[in-house]
């Protein structure tokens, strides 16, 4: 499963965004909304059901009305301060539970109500954009002292005849989550000395940002949106590529109010009904998040995961069916999985997304949209159905 961890200063609004994006209020198929762990849930990227082409909608187990939530992991960390790398805060257990995110969303309280400890000030006193640098020289930073910690291995291999230093590299990234391609491809962009013993701390830190800014990619949440000076959004805007206001408790609120039957709300929705009885101020408060939704086109929970895993992380979601005809499983459930894939993966990755033991067991895969067969490197796409046919089948 894909891992999203939510990164970002003490009261940014981390972990109002993880209980309102963990929350229970949609019983999606075998990945109930539960928490793994006090900071390890299952959240959802939500998409449009391919069942929105048929004349029937799927059920409400993990669809709704043709609305598809596709579980991802979400973590949940500790604070981060100026200052983890070293071990200031929380900070090094922090950013080591940050091996296991492919993306990450830095959380910034965009109001600009707390100092860069996280510590309450003046609304507005504080420039959030400050928090979009730190938190990338922090991560950058960390990767760096690991690369240090682990370079005089890579010197000791290196005395060894068939010596290769990207694989010496590859070896040690893939403990923070790079894959071997990821370093390859990082190596390519840098120019650096073949003997381990040149490098200087420059090469270090230059292979740190790249490998951080390949494996690690950030959406910015800009939270407390809701409260914002006017501007500050836009400020965060130029200053990194994706970025998605947002009100998270404002979110936890709807969620909360379409659990109790308040408000007619499916996570991702632009808008809200008020369905049941509320007090005036409940009323009110719930004005005032619609208000904040009409500004930025929604609360910017679902997005800040969508944007992490479909744009960033360019996945996409394929469906594997065993019956081409009706869309279903063995037991007659109706497009019962969904899985993330990278963009550019074919029938053949889908297989073994599936069945990781399907081995040589892969025969050929059928487009259950028009019944024919697929070739094996024929790049699937966003709401593909597929019946993989194998020797086990
Ligand atoms: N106005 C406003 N306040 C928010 C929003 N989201 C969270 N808050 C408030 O911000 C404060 C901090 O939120 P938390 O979720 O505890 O922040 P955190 O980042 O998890 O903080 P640490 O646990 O200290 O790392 C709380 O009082 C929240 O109610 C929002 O969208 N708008």
């Amino acid at each position: 499963m894909l891992s999203v961890a939510l990164a970002g200063k003490p009261n940014a609004g981390k972990s109002t965004f993880y209980t309102a994006a963990t929350r229970a209020d949609v019983d999606v198929g075998n990945y109930p909304f539960t928490t793994i762990d006090a900071n390890r849930g299952v959240s959802y990227v939500r998409t449009e059901c391919p069942c929105l082409e048929r004349d029937e909608r799927c059920g409400d187990e993990h669809c709704r009305a043709g609305k598809r939530y596709v579980p991802v992991e979400l973590l949940d960390v500790a604070g981060l301060v100026p200052g983890a790398h070293e071990g200031r805060g929380l900070g090094n257990q922090f950013l080591d539970e940050l091996s296991n995110a492919d993306a990450i969303l830095n959380v910034v309280d965009a109001s600009g109500g707390t100092n860069e400890e996280g510590e309450p000030v003046e609304v507005g006193e504080h420039d959030p954009v400050e928090d979009v640098d730190f938190v990338e020289e922090e991560m950058d930073l960390w990767l760096a002292s690991i690369v240090s910690r682990n370079w005089e291995s890579v010197e000791r291999q290196s005395r060894s005849p068939d010596f290769d230093i990207d694989e010496a590299l590859a070896e040690m990234l893939t403990g923070v989550g790079a894959t071997e391609l990821d370093v390859a491809r990082t190596l390519r962009e840098l120019d650096y000395p073949d003997d381990p013993i040149q490098w200087t701390d420059e090469h270090r830190e230059a292979l740190a940002e790249k490998i951080r800014q390949r494996t690690k990619p950030i959406v910015v949440v800009a939270n407390k949106a809701d409260v914002a000076p006017e501007g500050n959004v836009e400020r965060l805007r130029e200053a990194a590529e994706y970025v998605v206001p947002a009100t998270a408790d404002g979110e936890l609120a709807l969620r909360n109010g379409a659990e109790a039957g308040i408000v007619d709300y499916d996570p991702g929705d632009p808008d809200f009904d008020i369905v049941g009885d509320v007090s005036d101020q409940q009323a009110e408060g719930l004005e005032r998040i619609r208000e904040v939704m009409q500004e930025w086109g929604g609360t910017g929970v679902q997005r800040s995961l969508n944007t992490a895993v479909y744009d960033l992380l360019d996945h996409f979601t394929a469906y594997p069916v065993q019956n081409e005809s009706k869309w279903t499983d063995a037991k007659g459930n109706v497009l019962p999985d969904a899985h993330l894939l990278p963009d550019g993966s074919t029938p053949v990755d889908l297989a073994y997304a599936v069945h990781s033991d399907i081995g040589d067991g892969y025969l050929h895969a059928v487009d259950a949209k028009d019944g024919r067969k697929i070739s094996d490197d024929h790049e699937l796409e966003e709401a593909d159905v597929v019946k993989i046919v194998s020797t086990a089948t």
